[in-house]
């Protein structure tokens, strides 16, 4: 088996957890209430300029051009057409960025960027890949089950595209590349703590929103 796979295999529990989160069963039942899917926006625009400051720290500390170039590609990615889908959701569903986050999504947030701070390239490459990995499974399911509202549908569209879908195995594969069985436990440990701060993260747009 795959290191990649291991650190799934090893994680089957909490990603389930994660998968069967009531975030995710509410997209994928057509009934996610559209307050919690604002609030959701707002936090998501939030974390989008932190994942640019993740990507940026594994570029700079990528082992060869090949990796750096991509990651390049993911940056353009997430500054010219992540954020103008904050930007215009924001405009025109009238949502103000969240300038307080509530505790769960900051948690997030401090959690994901401590990390990219102080772990190497396969520490980060690890924690994207199961941030990534997640939502392209889950969105993949909600997308066949059908969405009615057309922004919600648009921002699962966005994790089920091509680009991102090449993101996500990008990250699968740089793993596989990159790192050895000495690693396994330490990504597990990474693998296992991104996936608790996302159900966090998820449970955020149902509590009332912090002043
Ligand atoms: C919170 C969160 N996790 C993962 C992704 C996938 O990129 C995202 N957009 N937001």
């Amino acid at each position: 088996m795959t290191l990649s796979d291991e650190i799934l295999e090893r994680n089957r529990a909490v990603l389930d957890r994660m998968l069967g989160h009531r975030f995710v069963e509410d997209i994928c039942a057509d009934r996610l209430p559209r307050e919690a899917f604002h609030r959701y926006l707002a936090y998501e625009g939030a974390f989008v300029e932190t994942a640019i400051s993740i990507f940026a720290y594994a570029a700079a500390r990528a082992p060869d051009i090949e990796a750096q170039r991509w990651l390049v590609g993911v940056l353009d990615a997430l500054v010219n057409r992540q954020m103008p889908y904050f930007e215009a959701r924001f405009e025109a569903l009238g949502i103000a960025p969240a300038t307080a986050l509530p505790e769960e999504a900051a948690a997030f947030r401090d959690g994901m960027l401590a990390l990219a701070e102080t772990g190497g390239f396969l520490d980060i490459v690890t924690a994207m890949f199961a941030a990534e990995w997640m939502y392209w499974g889950w969105s993949r399911r909600a997308m066949a089950a059908g969405i009615s509202d057309p922004d919600l549908r648009a921002w699962v569209a966005l994790h089920v595209d091509e680009e991102f879908a090449a993101q996500a195995t990008w990250l699968k594969d740089a793993i596989d590349r990159h790192g050895g069985p000495g690693d396994l436990d330490r990504l597990s440990g990474i693998f296992a703590r991104v996936t608790e701060l996302e159900i966090r993260f998820h449970d955020a747009p149902y509590a009332e929103p912090v002043a």
